[in-house]
């Protein structure tokens, strides 16, 4: 048995129905364990974002298997059970995405925790989560209008560790960010990740940080594609 935090095996995914239905993603295995980290690379269109998707419980493969802490977590005929949603979660490269515009950082957190884990006292996991990510504690006041991108993705990342998740699957999350700031905010992501042993999917195209993950696996464009 492996003791892969998550496991993919022979995923693939298709887009459209009947006539239009058009392969999305080839057939793709990988697996990473606590603490490691995978870079997603490939060709525009090659299907990474669809994978992330997939991994994210978002919507089904067409044929494989994704195994999350060693259980079933979706196939062709099922999505993960809303009980173990909090196992995997996403950054993405829009961090507004992750919170309600009217709330603060620090609500919206709070809701996410007891959406969740069922946790109604949030307030030590978003602390340590924000240190985790390097987000300044006042930060946490404020709504998403009043941060800068890098602070924004900051408190993506916190947002995503305090449900404390198995898999983390961020997807191009600094492509938006300047290099200095893209630089930082990928610190407190692989610092993060290592630091609470969380297997951290990452997909990219740039090859600096594919370089500093564990592992790179390249996703092949789909027959139809090439
Ligand atoms: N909602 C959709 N409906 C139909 N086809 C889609 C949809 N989303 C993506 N596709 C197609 O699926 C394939 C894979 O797309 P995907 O976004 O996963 O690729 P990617 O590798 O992440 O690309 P990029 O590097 O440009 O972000 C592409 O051919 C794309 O056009």
């Amino acid at each position: 048995m492996s003791d892969a935090e998550l496991t993919v095996a022979q995923v693939s995914a298709v887009h459209g129905r009947g006539g239009r239905a058009r392969q999305a993603l080839a057939p793709t295995t990988l697996e990473i364990r606590a603490g490691e980290s995978v870079a997603v690379v490939g060709p525009s269109g090659a299907g990474k974002s669809t994978l992330a998707d997939i991994v994210l419980g978002l919507r089904p493969p067409a044929s494989g298997e994704v195994r999350v802490s060693g259980t079933a977590w979706c196939t062709p005929g099922s999505l993960p059970d809303r009980r173990r949603r909090r196992l995997v979660q996403g950054v993405s490269q829009d961090p507004t995405a992750s919170f309600v515009p009217r709330w603060t950082i620090r609500r919206s957190i709070e809701q996410a925790v007891r959406r969740l884990t069922g946790e109604t006292d949030a307030a030590d996991r978003i602390r340590q989560a924000a240190e985790l990510a390097h987000l300044s504690p006042e930060l946490l006041d404020r709504r998403t209008t009043a941060l800068s991108g890098g602070q924004a993705q900051r408190a993506a990342i916190a947002r995503a560790l305090a449900v404390r998740p198995a898999v983390l699957v961020a997807d191009e999350p600094t492509s938006a960010l300047d290099p200095a700031t893209a630089r930082s905010v990928c610190a407190a992501l692989f610092a993060s990740a290592a630091e609470t042993g969380t297997a951290l999917l990452l997909v990219t195209h740039d090859p600096e940080l594919a370089a500093r993950c564990t592992r790179t696996v390249r996703i092949v464009a789909p027959a139809q594609h090439r």
